[in-house]
């Protein structure tokens, strides 16, 4: 039977938050089987890139990087945000390891073509290194990634942290039974994004392409769902969107997403 893994994306909101971001953390660190944790931090690279002086561009939630914005993104994710959450896991007594996609070749990405829009320094995943993780995950190194991936050329990429998510838990499918999980700000995917309750506890292909035509989903939740499909059209075992509690208790109310 294969070993149980855990892949866990946090969203930039719960990030920002510091007490939601340490009570999740506590809870990750608590988590008895094998785990993974993806972050990307995007709204505080934004701010930051504002007092800098440089506008952030986001086109349906990707962000167009340039030579100037792929530096503060790599000095946010894969520094900042990235040594802030490993040091918290580390004082909880979880062994983080913090990692961008160049860290011993994790993730290998290549520089999205220009077609009707320039995205920039923006790398879509091509393959993951699953040999190195695993022997992470053999010695109960927890790895932590940031939303950073490099070509192999010596540049590093922007890429977006649900996408890492998806791929990464696609890739260890493989060898263990992976569930991978969304955290953000609400409950789960909801009928009404101002009704807390209103949660959805099943999504399922065709109903997603439904309720996007009516808009009840929206913005970033899209590439999000597109990013859960796709992983379990190839193999994830279980795909859930949650808030924190969800990695506490797992009968909190949450969005399971079905095929
Ligand atoms: N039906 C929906 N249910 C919940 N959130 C939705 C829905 N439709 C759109 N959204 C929006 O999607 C956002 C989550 O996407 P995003 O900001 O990319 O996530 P993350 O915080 O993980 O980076 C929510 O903050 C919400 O505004
Ligand atoms: C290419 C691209 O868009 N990259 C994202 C990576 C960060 C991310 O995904 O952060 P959240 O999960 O907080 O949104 C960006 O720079 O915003």
């Amino acid at each position: 039977m294969k070993k149980q893994l855990y892949i866990i994306k946090i969203g930039g909101n719960c990030i920002d938050n510091p007490n939601e971001l340490d009570t999740f953390l506590e809870n990750f660190a608590a988590l008895s089987v094998p785990k993974i944790l993806i972050h990307g931090g995007g709204k505080i690279a934004t701010q930051i890139s504002q007092k800098l002086g440089i506008i952030s561009k986001l086109v349906e939630g990707r962000r167009i990087t340039s030579k100037e914005e792929l530096e503060v993104v790599t000095m946010v994710y894969a520094g900042l945000i990235n040594k802030k959450i490993v040091s918290n896991l580390q004082s909880k007594n979880c062994n983080a390891l913090g990692l961008s996609g160049a860290d011993a070749n994790s993730i290998l990405s290549k520089k999205r073509p220009v077609k009707t829009i320039d995205y920039g320094f923006v790398g879509d995943i091509e393959k993951i290194n699953t040999e190195i993780i695993d022997v992470l995950l053999q010695k109960n190194i927890t790895p932590v990634f940031s939303a950073i991936t490099h070509d192999k050329n010596g540049t590093l990429l922007n890429t977006n942290a649900d996408t890492i998510a998806s791929s990464l838990a696609v890739a260890l499918s493989q060898d263990y039974e992976t569930t991978l999980i969304y955290c953000f700000e609400k409950k789960g995917v909801l009928r009404d994004t101002e009704d807390e309750n209103s949660i959805i506890s099943t999504l399922k292909f065709q109903e997603y392409q439904e309720l996007k035509e009516q808009e009840i989903i929206y913005q970033g939740m899209i590439p999000k769902l597109d990013n859960c499909f796709d992983a379990l059209q190839k193999g994830v075992q279980k795909v859930i969107i949650s808030n924190i509690d969800f990695i506490k208790n797992t009968d909190s109310e949450h969005t399971e997403i079905l095929s």
